[in-house]
């Protein structure tokens, strides 16, 4: 019986569902859930009267949550020849559900967990698909008594909406059309005609003309549905009495923007697709003639076109491997993102359980199985997300500077009169009529000042608005360059591949026609886009010139009418128009600062986010190479080279141990953290008096960031679980929780500052950008705080960076030779395990490598910090971590390689692991060892970190640690108490 091995991407039993989940960590899950595959759930009908009447047996049986049997009912048992070629198919699903399955736990399984995912910005499509007859527009539309997907997927999105109004504004549109005969129909407007279909220059399909409904509820949806379906073809078949002729498309868009006065805030769009396909036939079995004949020839070929998208996309390699058609048909182009893009997407196969429908059973179940295999990549769509922090930098340094220079007037004027007091005489002299006009002259004056302030903001805003679409557009010309130079570079490879006697492996598409020749629509289309987006953005720089114009215009009009001010009202209430601009000046700037200091966040979570997206690809890329490699070699009986084999047992240590996701998960935290904690104070430098602390060490810190750890990131176990009861003690006897948090990596570009001598802006700049140094203060736990680190402390910080990882290295070396081959018979010889950059001169190497690598950026070790504040100590590095991380390396299983002990977990970079390519992340890097959380800078007397019944505990994969004395630092350090020397 062949099985066909499918891997599970149901949602974890037992794991929470989002809406269970702590609102950071929803956050957290929307952002890292990345769903690497459809998800293909397969639902039973139950026999229906007809099936029952010609006595069809049932032949489709589910076993178990995920694997159906579908048994021949051609087969002969007696027949002994055939008893090697049985017809029985086992197929596995993420999901099986027999004719006993409620709508709600098909709904409950399949799709809730992605409902919250769309009112965050991801695109979800819901496929129903199966032969016609089998119950698709049942899980779909459903009856009245039992609801289908639709009314339940609309109740849970509203029901989410509604809990997140108070900080986002949403709104929800919905179209509902039909593709019959290739043709689209509007089914909420069906006097519109035939619709077209077309690609945005983002890329995403559009159906031009489309009725889009707002609307507030799902029933509002429901009875726009109801009124949609009754419009659409239906038709009496021979296998459904009221057979859905066409494929019917809902979409629901969910635009959510955040609430308050941001000039530029994020505007998240998500869309969701349900779509009830029609059902497939054969042509013979369904006895259409005419015009039924027609539609499913229509039906058929489009279904067919599908399945062929789904077969190329599922070959190895995707999308990129080969030319995927999605051009055959409406349907196909349509769900094109579903498939193949930007989608969530759930597939819900349908079979009848009946042996009369074993022919159409079994090529569904084949085609949804296809479906499998195939390969989304899943991003959140961002709108109007500002990055030109530089912009607003600009702004409010000319904002500053007009401040400066209306105080100075204030001040000339002050002078003026104290050295002049016959000004004051004559404004008492003036007669009281005189004064009335003064007065209403004042106001105009101030009215007029006021309004050409205003419009000053205005164009600037603008300007920097046009900035963006500019960089929008940008970013759409660079994606469309990419695909037209990787097509470039595909054509040079299949040329060489010719010339040098390759030419039968040249690609192939859907049809089995050489694509090697012309070049895919895709690229003609990319060509195109080019072209429409040079003219927009000769468009945009055309319309930015002239706003500059007029804005130079309002300015030098300003400041004509500050000129004439003297001149038309008297000395004090000049003082009052210019005081009063000089508070609305002010207020810009605090205004402008906020926005500065909120699109900072934003793009630096936005970029973290790009990077772990293409981390997590590369990741998986890596993974997919290593394997493949591994199988190759192993089929053909090539054994690897025993370094190469240590290094292979390394990184599946790392990936049992879940250490790149932990990495991932505390970054994602961090960015969570950082959306509600201050990130950068834009205000003026604080003065000694106000911040309570001596300004001479922070006078040179140009970059005054407070980056505070959060809690949760203490208090998370291991798994990444975030647990709220977690004490430092009590973590201390969790053995997982001893692990050190692996390296937190924060990326954090610098601006692109366009003035950086512009007076006042360098001041911003200097603090947006982390060039120098950074006030670090961890979220101690009870309350206790490390005290801030001074400049100084910080700049002999990074004079004496090394990495962490080459200090556990050489000690572990240093121990080792103290230890004088204390291993076991079964170790290797030192040379063998001792990691290669323990050496004093591959650790300089590493070191100016580590140093070019990451320049301007700063590496420190806190380890240095914590001896700076924890002098009583005598080496709390060594003495607060376990007493396994100072132990020579015990044989991993097998006993080649070393196993890793605890010590080597505090390694926090990747780079540390090896001394292969690292991927490195230029920019800051902090990285906090475990003696960070552990150690107690304010109380040395704490009683020591390492609690007895840890000490012999075992490691996260089981492996028992062996135990050291705790009070035995002669033993830890080779027989000296003295702190161990730098490897320089
Ligand atoms: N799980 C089920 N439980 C009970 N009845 C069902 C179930 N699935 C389908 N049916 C019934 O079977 C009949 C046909 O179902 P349905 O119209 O949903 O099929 P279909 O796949 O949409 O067909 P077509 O492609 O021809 O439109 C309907 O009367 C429906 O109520």
């Amino acid at each position: 019986m062949p099985s066909q091995q499918t891997t599970d991407h149901s949602p974890a039993q037992g794991s929470p569902t989002l809406r269970e989940m702590e609102p950071k960590d929803q956050q957290l899950m929307l952002r890292v859930l990345v769903l690497p595959c459809p998800q293909v759930a397969l639902r039973i009908r139950p026999l229906n009267s007809t099936e029952l009447e010609e006595g069809a047996t049932v032949i489709a049986h589910k076993v178990g949550d995920q694997v159906v049997v579908l048994m021949d009912p051609g087969e002969d048992p007696e027949d002994t020849l055939r008893a090697h070629r049985s017809r029985e198919r086992t197929f596995i699903f993420d999901t099986v559900f027999d004719q006993h399955a409620s709508q709600e736990t098909v709904y409950c399984a399949t799709i809730q967990h992605l409902v919250e995912g769309v009112i965050s910005g991801y695109n979800t499509t819901i496929f129903a698909y199966g032969p016609s007859g089998a119950g698709k527009t049942h899980t779909m539309l459903g009856v009245d008594a039992e609801p289908g997907i639709y009314l339940q997927t609309l109740t849970d999105l509203f029901q989410a909406i509604e809990e997140t109004q108070d900080n986002m504004e949403y709104s929800v549109s919905m179209s509902y059309l039909e593709i019959y005969n290739e043709v689209i129909r509007d089914l909420l407007n069906p006097s519109s005609g035939f619709l077209e279909l077309r690609e945005d220059s983002r890329g995403s399909i559009q159906i031009a003309g489309i009725t889009e409904v707002s609307t507030s509820n799902a029933q509002e949806i429901m009875q726009l549905l109801t009124k949609g379906n009754r419009q659409r073809t239906q038709e009496p078949t021979a296998t459904n009495k009221t057979s859905s002729r066409s494929h019917a498309v809902l979409q629901v868009t969910v635009h959510q923007r955040s609430r308050g006065g941001d000039l530029a805030e994020e505007v998240r769009l998500g869309r969701l697709f349900m779509v009830d396909l029609a059902g497939s036939e054969r042509a013979a079995q369904t006895q259409n003639r005419g015009k039924r004949m027609k539609e499913g020839a229509h039906i058929n070929r489009s279904l067919l076109a599908l399945g062929n998208c789904i077969n190329a996309l599922s070959e190895k390699g995707g999308s990129r491997a080969q030319y995927v058609n999605f051009r055959d048909s409406k349907l196909t182009r349509l769900l094109k993102d579903a498939l193949g893009g930007n989608s969530r997407t759930v597939m819900i196969a349908h079979i009848s359980p009946a042996s009369t429908s074993f022919e159409e059973s079994r090529t569904t179940l084949l085609y949804a199985y296809r479906a499998k295999n195939i390969k989304t990549r899943v991003k959140r769509n961002l709108l109007n997300v500002s990055y030109r922090i530089a912009q607003y930098t600009d702004v409010i340094s000319d904002l500053r500077r007009e401040i400066g220079h209306l105080k100075s007037k204030i001040e000339k004027q002050d002078k003026e009169k104290k050295s002049d007091p016959g000004v004051l005489d004559i404004q008492v002299t003036i007669p009281h009529d005189a004064e009335e006009d003064s007065r209403l002259q004042m106001n105009r004056i101030r009215a007029q000042l006021i309004g050409a302030f205003k419009e000053q903001m205005e164009m600037r805003r603008s300007l920097v608005e046009l900035e963006n679409t500019n960089i929008e557009l940008h970013i759409d010309m660079s994606r469309h360059l990419l695909t037209i130079a990787d097509w470039e570079r595909e054509k040079t490879h299949q040329h060489v591949d010719v010339d040098s006697g390759e030419r039968d492996k040249e690609p192939v598409d859907a049809d089995g026609e050489e694509v090697g020749a012309s070049e895919p629509p895709e690229v003609a289309l990319a060509r195109e886009e080019v072209n429409l987006l040079l003219a927009e953005q000769q468009k945009t720089a055309a319309l930015k010139a002239g706003l500059e114009q007029r804005l130079a215009h309002a300015k030098q009009k300003a400041s004509q009418m500050e000129k004439l001010l003297p001149r038309q009202v008297t000395s004090e209430e000049q003082r009052e128009v210019l005081q009063l601009l000089c508070r609305a000046h002010e207020l810009e700037v605090e205004n402008t600062e906020l926005q500065a200091d909120n699109l900072f966040r934003k793009n630096l979570l936005c970029q973290k986010d790009f990077v772990i997206q293409r981390y997590h690809q590369h990741r998986l890329l890596c993974e997919q190479v290593i394997q493949g490699q591994r199988q190759l070699m192993q089929d053909n009986g090539i054994s690897a080279p025993e370094p190469l084999e240590q290094q292979y047992r390394l990184y599946s240590r790392e990936l049992g141990e879940g250490t790149l996701d932990r990495l991932l998960l505390q970054l994602s935290v961090m960015s969570s953290s950082l959306q509600d904690g201050p990130i950068m104070n834009v205000s003026p430098p604080p003065t000694e008096e106000s911040s309570g602390e001596p300004l001479g060490d922070r006078r040179d810190l140009p970059w005054g960031a407070t980056f505070e750890l959060p809690q949760m990131l203490l208090e998370r176990d291991s798994d990444g679980n975030r647990s709220s009861k977690s004490t430092p003690l009590r973590r201390l006897g969790k053995q997982d929780s001893l692990l050190p948090p692996p390296a937190l990596r924060i990326l954090l570009t610098p601006p692109m500052l366009e003035k950086p001598n512009a007076p006042g802006a360098k001041s911003l700049i200097s603090r947006l950008q982390p060039t120098a140094a950074l006030e670090l203060r961890t979220q101690q736990p009870a309350g206790e705080m490390s005290p801030l680190l001074s400049a100084q402390a910080l700049k002999e910080m990074a004079l004496g960076t090394k990495s962490i990882a080459l200090i556990a290295a050489s000690r572990r070396c240093k121990v080792y030779d103290r230890e004088g081959g204390c291993l076991d018979s079964r170790d290797p010889s030192p040379a063998d395990w001792r990691w290669p950059h323990a050496s004093p001169s591959r650790d300089r190497s590493l070191d100016r490598k580590a140093g070019r690598k990451r320049s301007p950026s700063f590496t420190w070790s806190l380890q240095q910090t914590l001896e700076k504040h924890q002098p009583s100590v005598d080496h709390p590095s060594e003495s607060q971590l376990s007493p396994a991380l100072l132990q020579p390396p015990k044989p991993a299983g097998k006993g080649l390689f070393p196993a890793v002990p605890v010590a080597s977990k505090t390694k926090p970079s990747l780079s540390a692991h090896t001394d292969e390519n690292t991927l490195q992340v230029p920019e800051v890097s902090f990285t906090f060892p475990s003696a960070m959380w552990q150690s107690n800078a304010a109380a040395p007397s704490r009683p020591p970190l390492l609690p007895r019944d840890i000490r012999g505990s075992t490691d996260s994969r089981g492996r028992r640690q062996s135990p050291l004395p705790p009070n035995n630092p002669s033993k830890l350090q080779g027989g000296s108490a003295k702190r161990p020397r730098r490897p320089k």
